[in-house]
Formats: structure tokens, sequence, C-alpha cells
């Protein structure tokens, strides 16, 4: 296992060469993996069935960048943080906004929400996820120290650093699962509704975030109808899960797949949910094409391994074979909603924030949501 700071340093040479590489840890764990892609070429996913890390843009006809698993060196060490800045106080208390320079920013986005607000009434779609981009002068731009206090803030968050000549350098800190699986095993999640963190996870939530986020689970339950062993779905109650400063509502789906063959079909259905997009999804895909004032580029698409081989040990229980182990491989899936990002250019970083707009929907209170979301990444940000 190679050293955290050796490993930095073999990254920095990495990055002035523009080799495309990811450097991630998942939730809860202490190991941080990465894949440096051994050549420059561009690799695109085409059917699913590759094996490696996929950058997939928000809007399904662009292309998802891929890391090949057979063109990379891999490493894996642990980075313990050092800091201590990774508590609820902190988070409560970083909280600071800009308002003067917010001022237009603001009234484009009430203005684009109150115009998705219109069309729910109208009956156009039922719910749609709208998003704006903020660029912030980054005091310290070296990619790799933000993604450490990345690390060391956001223990529970899928925390990342990508890079890719087609995509430029992103980084992220998401609370989103779009899909787990392993052989024919499944798990997904349905989270939406946002309100701030003030120190109490037992909060109450209003009809309409409950509404909302239900819309979530409603959809990912149907897109799993023809695709899995629909018998073995199961569904938790909704709870309340904290992400950096935040409180979202989230359900934990798990079932079985009809065969391992269907993973690609499944997240094609999956994505993008209406966590991050709408319902139904191509009236509410067309709108934020046509509306938004941004290109999400890779905001609210997904990343994580695809089809990564796995080993696992297991005790042969045969009696002529006794306590003989042996090595079963198995692909294993792990793809996260990429939220909470950020892309890096030219020592600015611009963060990208959204929020669900529904029919009870009120355009100022959507515009703090943005503005409470965007504390996530620009608490790394600032000195
Ligand atoms: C769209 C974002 O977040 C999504 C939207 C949420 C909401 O509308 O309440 C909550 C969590 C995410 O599914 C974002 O962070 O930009």
């Amino acid at each position: 296992m190679i050293k955290a700071a050796d490993f930095y340093q073999k990254l920095k040479s990495h990055l002035k060469e523009q080799s495309p590489f990811v450097v991630y840890r998942k939730p809860g764990e202490n190991m941080v993996k990465a894949m440096l892609q051994k050549d420059s070429g561009s690799f695109r996913v085409k059917d699913m069935k590759e094996s490696g890390f996929v950058f997939a843009a928000f809007n399904p006809e662009n292309p998802s960048w891929f890391i090949p698993d057979d063109h990379s060196e891999t490493y894996e060490f642990e980075d313990i943080s050092t800091d201590g800045i990774d508590s609820d106080l902190y988070e409560y208390l970083s909280w600071e906004t800009d308002f003067e320079y917010m001022e237009e920013d603001q009234k484009v986005h009430e203005n684009l929400v109150q115009k998705g607000i219109d069309h729910i009434k109208a009956g156009d779609f039922k719910k749609v996820v709208l998003a704006r981009s903020e660029r912030v002068q980054v005091h310290d731009p070296d990619p790799i120290r933000i993604f450490k206090k990345l690390l060391n803030k956001y223990s529970q968050a899928f925390v990342y650093i990508w890079f890719h000549p087609e995509t430029g350098c992103w980084l992220g800190a998401t609370p989103e699962t779009l899909l787990k699986s392993e052989r024919n095993r499944f798990k997904s999640m349905a989270l939406a509704g946002t309100q701030l963190f003030k120190g109490e996870t037992n909060v109450e939530w209003e009809k309409k975030e409950v509404e909302e986020q239900l819309i979530v689970t409603d959809y990912i339950l149907e897109s799993l109808n023809s695709i899995t062993d629909i018998n073995s779905v199961e569904v938790s109650a909704p709870y309340t899960a904290k992400a950096g400063n935040l409180l979202h509502i989230r359900t934990d789906i798990t079932g079985r797949l009809a065969s391992a063959e269907k993973l690609g079909e499944l997240i094609k259905a999956l994505h993008p949910t209406p966590a991050v997009c709408g319902l139904p999804k191509q009236k509410a895909l067309q709108f934020i094409l046509e509306n938004e004032k941004i290109s999400r580029e890779f905001y609210s698409g997904y990343l994580g391994e695809l089809n990564m081989k796995t080993e696992t040990k297991r005790n042969s229980n045969t009696s002529n074979q006794e306590n003989q182990q042996f090595a079963a491989i198995s692909k294993k899936t792990e793809l996260y909603v990429n939220l909470r990002c950020m892309k890096l250019k030219e020592g600015n970083a611009r963060i990208f924030i959204g929020g669900g707009i529904t029919k009870d929907s009120n355009a100022a209170d959507e515009w703090m949501e943005t503005v409470n979301k965007s504390q996530t990444m620009k608490a790394v940000l600032v000195k």
C-alpha cells in the first residue's frame, strides 16, 4: 500500500501531464482509492459492460467519459483527517453569504423557478429540478489541497476529484447514491426535500417536501418494474439524512435484478431521476435544457465504479473439501449522483446547485435553498 504523501506526489506529476485520473473515497470509509490512466487516450462508455470509472453528463444524450480498468494504475491508501474540521458546529457557523453580489443572480433564478411553477400549474409536468451556477474566486486554487479539505470535512459523502482533458477538473462531496450492485443484487435511494441543519436531526418536514420526495421514490420503483425481480424489491420508510450543513428525506431501495445483464438498462431507466430532473422525465428534461441559464455539463450526472472486479474469499462447505477457501470474482458497480460539486478553471471554482420545484414551491425559498446548498463547496474554498 502506498503512503498518502507519496501518492499525492505521483498525482502532481500526473496532473502536469494532463492525463485522466480520479481519486475518491466512499461514504463512511477510510481508504482513498485512485485510478491514474496510463495513457492520454479518451475513452467513452458504450454499452455499460466496460470495467472502470465512469463520469457521465446530466444530459443522457451527451458522452459518458471513462477511465478503463485495464488502462490505469490503481492505488489505495489511508488519508486520516488531521485538522479536525469535520464537526457539525463548524458546518453551522461557517455559514456566510455575500448578498450584494448575488442580487442579480437571485432575480434570474427566482424568475426561472416561477416559470417552472407556472408550467406545473398549467399541467405540463409535475416536478422539475432547476439549477444555477455560481463562480467563486478561490484563495488557494491547488485542486489537491481542496480535495484534502473535502476528505476532512465530509466523511459521510462520496468525495472525489476527477480530471480528464475532455471535461476539466471536477470535485465534489455528494450525499446521493444512484445505484450500487454486485452480481444481481442492487441498492438505490430516493433523496429529496431539503432544510438547513441546525444541530437537530429529529425535525418536522412540510407536506410539500414529503410529496416532492415521494415522487422520486415512486419513479424509482416504477423504473424497476420490467428490469428487476419485482417481488424482491424492498423499500425502507422515509427518514431524515444529514449531508454537510443540510438535511434531506431519504428512502432506501434494495432488490434483485432479473439478470446481472440488465444493469445497463437499469442505469438508463434511472438516470436522470426526478431528484435532479423531474417528472415526467422527458418533459422536465426539455424544460431544463431550454430554460436554465447554464449548461449543467456533469453536475447532476453520475460517477463511480462500473463493473469493477472484486475478489471475495468464501469457505467451501462440501464435506470432502472441508475449510477449503476459494476466491469468487464478482463485478461491483457503485454510482453516485454528481451533486454538491464544482468545476475548477483558471483559479476559479464554478459551483452548481439546484432544487426540486413542485406546484407548492415558492421562488424566494428555492433561492435560499440553493444558497444553503452552495455552502457545501464554499466551506472548503474560503480561507
Ligand atoms: C439538485 C440538488 O439536490 C437534489 C435536490 C434536493 C431537493 O430538491 O430538495 C435534495 C437532494 C438532491 O436530490 C443539488 O444539490 O443541487
